[in-house]
């Protein structure tokens, strides 16, 4: 019998509120962090792209794992944390210093970025992780920020190393590696989207779930997406999807989060729509062209400051 992968459901990569003078916010991620959960996510993503993670310094970080940390653990939720390096020796060390916090049910792992060290050195870097890391991973395959694409192959010997419990798959669309991961599923696997614009088509695709920054805004809404499609209900799905699908279009019209980091703002989620370098904070007119898909916050009811 096949076993229900443990990742299922809509996972929210919480942007990193920031203060005007850029210094982290907690209080605001902490809401955040709250609301998301309150609003249908399954769980919650730390450290992911859409959180700077690379622009945050190493107590920043513990900082942010922590405060989603708590939520996760109030809500009774699996938390991700997203571990990138360069190279083997350091993610296995961060994978074990995480799993020596007890704080994640999940690490989520992209190939090491800017290496390109092919398909075999890619899978054989996960084995190891997998082996020494002491800590169940999600593989975030994203070829256009790594470099590395990963084929069917590849990707099936993934789903049955031991220890790799889901796949972000992130390609950029919805093409024959896509179909062909979605065929043969390893037992406990869970494939969940990435690309948030070809969201609902890979969930109509049989993915088990999302990993999505759109779902900063509108999480109720994505979450919806992700229980409709899983229940087969595929009218109301496709006109869901289809409405939610132009949101993320707006979102991503410049690189993110800063579309996302806006539109908050604009809801008065967050303090500023700041962003660190080498990020540059979103144009008034993409934040203008998302703002109104995005909706009103359940929450706040309407915009106000923070
Ligand atoms: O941080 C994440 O996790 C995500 N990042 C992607 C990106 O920035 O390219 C988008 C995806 O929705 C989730």
């Amino acid at each position: 019998m096949d076993s229900e992968p443990i990742l299922t459901g809509l996972y929210v990569p919480l942007i990193t509120p920031f203060t005007d003078d850029l210094r982290l916010d907690r209080g605001a991620l902490a809401r955040l962090a709250d609301d998301a959960l309150a609003a249908g996510a399954s769980g919650l993503v730390a450290l992911g792209t859409t959180a700077e993670a690379a622009a945050l310094t190493p107590e920043e970080k513990r900082t942010v794992v922590g405060v989603c940390a708590a939520a996760c653990r109030e809500h009774g939720a699996p938390l991700i944390v997203g571990v990138g390096t360069g190279d083997t020796a350091s993610a296995i060390a961060a994978l074990r210093e995480l799993a020596g916090t007890g704080d994640a049910a999940a690490a989520l792992v992209p190939a090491p970025p800017y290496i390109r060290p092919g398909e075999a050195a890619t899978l054989a870097h996960f084995t190891a992780l997998a082996e020494q890391g002491g800590h169940p991973l999600v593989v975030y395959d994203v070829p256009y920020r790594t470099g590395q694409t990963l084929g069917a192959d590849t990707l099936a010997a993934l789903g049955r190393l031991p220890g790799v419990i889901a796949v972000k798959h992130a390609i950029g669309a919805i093409d024959a590696t896509t179909v062909d991961l979605l065929g043969r599923p390893a037992q406990g696997f869970a494939v969940l989207g990435g690309d948030d614009v070809v969201l609902s088509p890979l969930l109509a695709a049989g993915a088990h779930g999302a990993i999505a920054a759109s779902a900063n805004v509108r999480t109720s809404d994505f979450a919806e997406l992700v229980a409709l499609w899983r229940r087969g209900d595929a009218g109301p799905a496709r006109r869901l999807g289809t409405e939610l699908a132009r949101l993320s279009a707006a979102l991503f019209a410049e690189p993110n989060p800063t579309v996302i980091k806006g539109v908050l703002h604009a809801q008065g989620r967050i303090p500023t729509p700041a962003v660190r370098m080498p990020l540059l904070p979103a144009s008034a007119g993409s934040v203008g062209r998302a703002a109104p898909l995005a909706g009103t916050p359940a929450r706040h009811g309407a915009p106000a400051p923070c």
